[in-house]
Formats: structure tokens, sequence, C-alpha cells
């Protein structure tokens, strides 16, 4: 990986953590619940070392997109509407990209009080099952082909000009696209997470990229990304046990090694073939990489130089 990033600065998490001192007050109890209630396991320490300084590098990145827009209102004679800033969040299927994007979420939130911070993750641009059944890609959902890219490209337009928007949803639980539609009412801060958010429409003509004004790629080794993969398929049967309708329903009855040989099968055949092909292929267009443990803690934090 080191050889590969020679245009992003290296910072240790131990000198990251001191690039910035707290200058935002801590965080409250209630705040810390709401952390919490993101994902039990979320270190706090993580928050306060890693996200707080993060958030700090957005504020810059924030400012220097609008003085940036009012000059070159300066200079075409015209005003121009404030636009909204919008992050990209990627990495692997199960790398803990939701987690990452629901955290920053809350964090700008509390950051630019005056601002609405919406959330979208690209799933609902997934094909529904029907579509991809129909064009025999079923089991590549995830892969650039399962994704309606040009409804995606419309929608990060729409919102770049003001707009409110409404777009579909993926469940993890049905497995495919719901029938209600999710409406993004026109935010001060979007925050896109997928896994094509570095991708590119067909025509290739604009990179989702182009659309953002900070992006992150959440990073680790494959085989902890697997680890987290089984561990969050063994949650989903958990989860699906009482409930007939959820897809997972279908592997409850099976015996346990079976049910894990299935979830290996298919982070092996889907998930890592699409990670190695088509996903981190595209890490180097993050603006910041946030390299993870074993232990999902942050160690290592890639900085876009040029
Ligand atoms: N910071 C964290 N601390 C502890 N556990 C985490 C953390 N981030 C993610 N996890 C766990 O790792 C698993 C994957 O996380 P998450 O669902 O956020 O991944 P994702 O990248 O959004 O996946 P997908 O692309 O499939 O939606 C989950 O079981 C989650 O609970
Ligand atoms: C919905 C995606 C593509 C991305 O979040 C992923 O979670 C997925 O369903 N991948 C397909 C293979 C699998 O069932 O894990």
């Amino acid at each position: 990986m080191e050889t590969e990033l020679i245009n992003y600065e290296k910072i240790t998490r131990r000198i990251w953590q001191n690039l910035y001192k707290k200058s935002l007050p801590a965080l409250t109890e209630k705040e810390l619940d709401n952390i919490k209630s993101i994902n039990d396991e979320i270190s706090l320490q993580d928050v306060n070392d890693v996200y707080l300084p993060l958030v700090q590098l957005i504020r810059i990145y924030k400012k220097t997109m609008r003085d940036l827009n009012f000059s070159k209102g300066l200079f075409l004679q015209k005003i121009t509407e404030n636009q909204p800033f919008i992050i990209g969040i990627s990495g692997s299927v199960a790398v803990g990209k939701s987690t990452t994007a629901r955290l920053l979420q809350l964090l700008l939130s509390r950051t630019f009080k005056t601002s609405t911070v919406a959330l979208v993750t690209t799933d609902g641009f997934l094909y529904p099952k029907e579509t991809l059944s129909e064009r025999g890609i079923l089991d590549r959902k995830g892969f650039p082909e399962s994704y309606d890219m040009e409804s995606l490209i419309s929608f990060l337009l729409a919102i770049k000009s003001g707009k409110d928007v409404s777009i579909p949803v993926y469940s993890h639980e049905t497995y495919d696209i719901l029938p209600e539609k999710e409406l993004v009412n026109a935010p001060d801060i979007l925050i896109v997470e997928g896994i094509n958010v570095f991708q590119s429409g067909a025509n290739k003509q604009l990179y989702i990229n182009d659309f953002f004004d900070f992006s992150i790629y959440v990073d680790a080794k494959e085989q902890n990304i697997e680890r987290w993969y089984l561990e969050r398929f063994k949650t989903f049967l958990d989860l699906a046990k009482q409930n007939p309708s959820n897809y997972y329903h279908q592997f409850t009855s099976l015996p346990a090694d079976e049910t894990l040989k299935i979830a290996r099968d298919t982070w092996k055949k889907v998930n890592l073939v699409n990670l190695r092909d088509y996903i981190e292929p595209t890490r180097s267009r993050a603006e910041v990489i946030l390299h993870k443990d074993k232990t999902h803690k942050i160690d290592k934090i890639y900085l876009k130089k040029y």
C-alpha cells in the first residue's frame, strides 16, 4: 500500500491527534449516548483523537469551497447561490462506511449548528432484484453494472442545485429495493456513502467524485474486513430468526457450519472480487484515507498532498 500512495502525507494516529488542539467543547453525556447508539463498540477515544481533527479539516475545505465559489461569482459578475457541501465515503462492503458516515453526520451537525446534514447510501441506487435477475447479474450485486449510476448522478446534480429529491431505498432485510422512497430535503451538507462513490457513469463523462468537496476512503486489511463481514452475517441471521419475510430467514434453520460456508463463499466470490477489481482501485481518489486495525481502531491517516 505504501508505494502506491506517493501523493499522500502519511500521518500516524499519534501525530494526527495532536495536529488539532481541541477547541470544540468536550462532548456532552447526551452526545456520547447518541454516538454509542450508532454502534455499541465505537471507541470514544477514536472520536476525540481522529474524528474531531477530521471535522476541523472538513471545516477548512468547506470554507475554501465557499470562498472559491464567491470569487468565481465575482469573476463572472453574477450572484452564485450557496451550494451544498458534499462528502463521499467509500471502502469495501462491511468495512464500516455507514458507521463512519453516521458518526460524521452527528459531529458535523454539532459543529455547523445552523446547517442541515443529510446522509444517503448509494445502496438505494442498486437495480431492483427483478432487474438484476432479468439481466442475469444477481450474483454481481455491488459491482458497477448493478447500479443505476445515471440516476445517482442526476440525484447529485439536483442536490447541488439546491433541490429536494426523492430517492429509492435499499433494505438488507428484504435484500431488495423497497416500494417507498425517501425524501432528501435540500441539505446544506450531504454525506454520500457507498462502495461505488468514486466510480463513473456508464458513459464515463462524469465521475461521482466530481460532485464531492471532500472524500474519505475507509481502509483495512482484507482478512479483517472478511471477519467483520462474517460477524455481521451472523447478526443478520439472529435478527431474521423470528421474521420469515427477512431474506436471511431461509438460512436460519441450517447448521452453523453451513451458514458460515455460505457467508465465506459470498465474501470470497462476490465482495472480495469486487473489492480487488473495482473498489480498491478507486482508493487514491479520496482526499483522506482512514486505515483501521483489526479492532476497528483507526491507526493511520493519509491526507492527499496533490
Ligand atoms: N468503528 C466501529 N467499531 C466497532 N464496530 C464497527 C465499527 N464500524 C463498523 N463496525 C462493525 O462492522 C460491520 C460493518 O459495518 P458497517 O455496516 O458500517 O459497514 P459498511 O461498510 O457500511 O457495509 P455495507 O457496504 O455492506 O453497507 C458491522 O457489523 C459494524 O457493527
Ligand atoms: C448492498 C451491498 C452491495 C453494498 O452495501 C452489499 O451489502 C451486498 O449485498 N453485496 C452482495 C453480496 C452479499 O450478499 O454480501
